[in-house]
């Protein structure tokens, strides 16, 4: 088989602070994120997605939040690794789409320098990344506004 499908899941805790970090790119906010790391759930969803593809884990076993080494830690570089481990086993990015749920911020203005600081880490073009937003209309912890989420998928094509 030439093509493997990833898909990534992440969520962080809204806490204090006054910006997210979200594909890389710093996002004014309100509030920021609980986490070990920067809490980009954009590089970290996509991670795992690189990760499932290659049936290598997740974030966690590759990063453990009780290693001091990931504290307040660039995800950038998380995706870095993660894509240097796609190189490694002989795959290449074709493409990756990730949805971020939240209500606030908006990440539409965003979006764009999103796609481009991915395309740039992972050596691809920018019209192989999307990053693309939804509300979940008030309901459940993003509707609330206590969290932020984001889902990615990736497709890997062999080399
Ligand atoms: N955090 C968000 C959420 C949404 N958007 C954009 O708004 C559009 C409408 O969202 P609905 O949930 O009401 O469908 C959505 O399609 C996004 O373009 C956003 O930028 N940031
Ligand atoms: C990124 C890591 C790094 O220690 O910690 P967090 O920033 O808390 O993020 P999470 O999405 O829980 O992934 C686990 C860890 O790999």
């Amino acid at each position: 088989m030439n093509l493997r499908i990833g898909h990534g899941f992440d969520v962080h805790a809204f806490g204090d602070g006054d910006h997210v970090m979200l594909g890389g790119v710093r996002v004014p906010h309100v509030r920021g994120v609980v986490a070990h790391s920067d809490g980009d759930v954009v590089l970290h969803a996509l991670c795992d997605a690189l990760l499932g593809a290659l049936a290598l884990g997740d974030i966690g076993q590759h990063f453990p939040p009780s290693d001091m080494r990931w504290k307040d830690a660039n995800s950038i570089d998380f995706l870095r690794h993660c894509h240097a481990l796609v190189r490694e086993h002989g795959w290449m990015l074709g493409n990756a789409d990730i949805t971020v749920l939240c209500e606030r911020p908006k990440v539409g203005p965003h979006a764009q320098a999103m796609r481009e600081t991915i395309a740039i880490a992972c050596g691809v073009a920018v019209d192989a990344i999307s990053v693309k937003a939804t509300t979940t209309e008030k309901l459940g912890f993003t509707g609330r506004e206590e969290g932020i989420a984001a889902e990615a998928v990736c497709l890997l094509v062999r080399e």
